[in-house]
């Protein structure tokens, strides 16, 4: 990979929306985008926002897939897999008011690291509907331990109420996505200085052999 390649490879970054229906998905997409609340979406549609934000001064070019309705099991779970296969850093999202959202997390971070055939793939989970306490059945600390088993970061916020938060939770897996690459980077080019010296010691070693015989 060439350095501008390289360059250009970092400054872009594919995120992937999973979680169930009416956690909030699309709200969050629209708000960390448009910085609005719009209060009701189209449910169907998959849809993939392009935008460009700052994150700690250096810009980035963003695809962002909002997922729609789909499953870990049964017909639409290829399509999720080709979703996940697609992606660089993933957000989960459940509502802290519907606990069968909060039990799908486990099974997507799974799928996630069953696709990706790797652990450590950049993944922050969000708690959404943090402004509706009357209606609350998943406490915050139920999702912070989940978070810290699971390896991933977490946030607990309202999308209604707050875009601040918002702009926190997708900006750290953004950092993340972006230390994952440098890291695979790093990797890479030691890999290759590995083999340069390899190579240079093998035809050392056929030079002095030759001057032996
Ligand atoms: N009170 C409250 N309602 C929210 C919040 N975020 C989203 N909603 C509402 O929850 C409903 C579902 O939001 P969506 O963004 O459509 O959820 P989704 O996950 O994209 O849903 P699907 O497209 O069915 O997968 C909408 O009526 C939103 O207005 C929030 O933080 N607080």
């Amino acid at each position: 990979m060439t350095e501008s390649s390289q360059a250009r490879r970092l400054s872009r970054a594919k995120l992937v929306v999973l979680g169930r229906d009416n956690c909030g998905k699309t709200a969050l997409c629209v708000r960390f985008i448009t910085k609005r609340f719009i209060g009701e979406y189209d449910h169907k549609k998959e849809v993939t926002y392009r935008c460009r934000k700052v994150v700690d001064k250096e810009a980035i070019d963003l695809e962002i897939l909002d997922t729609a309705n789909k499953k870990c099991v049964g017909p639409a779970a290829s399509s999720l897999e080709s979703s996940i296969k697609w992606g660089d850093g993933f957000l989960i999202m459940y509502s802290v008011t519907d606990r069968s959202s909060f039990e799908s997390v486990s099974r997507l971070k799974r799928l996630i690291d069953h696709v990706k055939q790797t652990l450590g793939i950049p993944t922050v989970i969000v708690a959404n509907k943090c402004d509706m306490e009357n209606g609350r059945v998943v406490r915050m600390e139920e999702g912070q331990s989940l978070a810290n088993d699971l390896r991933c970061g977490f946030y607990e916020l309202s999308v209604a109420e707050s875009f601040p938060d918002v702009e926190s939770a997708v900006c750290e897996l953004i950092r993340e996505v972006r230390l994952e690459f440098r890291k695979h980077l790093i990797a890479m080019e030691k890999r290759s200085r590995l083999l340069q010296m390899r190579h240079a010691l093998k035809n050392r070693l056929t030079r002095s052999k030759t001057v032996q015989w």
